[in-house]
């Protein structure tokens, strides 16, 4: 049998008393399209925050590739190609898009100490830099500072920040919120485009973006997994429909 790209066993979290992700028992297959959804404060950022090592679990193991890598830190899962948006708030608003992608790349490279050596040490980071450009879409915006691009664009760059370690899994939590649905269209058009060397788990409130893009659905509520299926299988389900969507018109 294949082994799955990502599985957890019985992941916990609690915060004292209260526990936010309950025994999920989770598996990922390589290449996969899945979204994440549930009401709020389901669990599903802490969920996400386990995967990529921003919180560690309170009991449970977590595998990728095949490896146990419950106890690993972020950094060390990055490298074992486990990527998650960057928050570009929390970057520099000053760089331009391409700058900003050819420092990521230095860094991935540990080469974050040449930024200010003779642009001949960087040549292949900027040469990288603009295939990412390219890939996302944002070849025209390379020159400008990413405090000036609008939303989903650089919600463009942010993706292509997690793309540049060559991830075999993306996560993205709420790629399309506080974006124009215009933008958010051309977001997930570039998303659906990406290879499918790169698995995507994503968290998504729009219903009209997790139908459309996702080829299985886990539903968490109360921090445990509720169900999970296909869209059709989720649509489908009453229970679902209840607890979550609201009504029929939703799915
Ligand atoms: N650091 C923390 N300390 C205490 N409680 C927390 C902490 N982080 C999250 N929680 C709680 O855990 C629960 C799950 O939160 P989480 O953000 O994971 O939910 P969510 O499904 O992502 O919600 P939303 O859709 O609103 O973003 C919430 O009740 C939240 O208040």
């Amino acid at each position: 049998m294949v082994k799955p790209l990502l599985q957890t066993v019985e992941l916990t979290r609690r915060f004292g008393a209260f526990t936010a992700v309950d025994r999920v028992s989770f598996t990922l297959p390589a290449g996969a399209r899945h979204a994440l959804i549930g009401p709020n404060g389901a669990g599903k950022t802490t969920f996400v925050n386990l995967l990529s090592g921003v919180l560690a679990p309170s009991s449970g193991e977590l595998h990728f590739e095949g490896h146990c890598i419950t106890r690993t830190p972020m950094h060390l899962r990055a490298r074992m190609g486990l990527s998650r948006t960057y928050q570009i708030t929390s970057l520099f608003p000053r760089l331009t898009a391409r700058e900003q992608i050819v420092f990521a790349l230095l860094e991935r490279d540990d080469l974050g100490w040449s930024w200010l050596s003779p642009y001949a040490k960087r040549r292949a980071q900027y040469e990288e830099a603009e295939s990412l450009l390219q890939l996302v879409r944002l070849t025209e915006e390379g020159d400008i500072p990413v405090r000036s691009l609008p939303y989903g664009k650089q919600r463009l760059l942010e993706i292509a920040l997690g793309l540049a370690i060559h991830p075999s899994l993306l996560i993205l939590d709420e790629p399309a919120a506080g974006i124009p649905s215009d933008q958010s269209a051309e977001l997930f058009e570039v998303i659906a485009g990406l290879s499918r060397e790169t698995a995507i788990l994503f968290i998504e409130h729009d219903m009209d973006i997790v139908f459309r893009f996702a080829e299985r659905i886990t539903v968490l509520v109360n921090g445990g997994v509720f169900c999970e299926g296909t869209p059709a299988d989720i649509a489908a389900d009453a229970d679902v429909r209840r607890i979550y969507l609201g009504d029929a018109e939703n799915v």
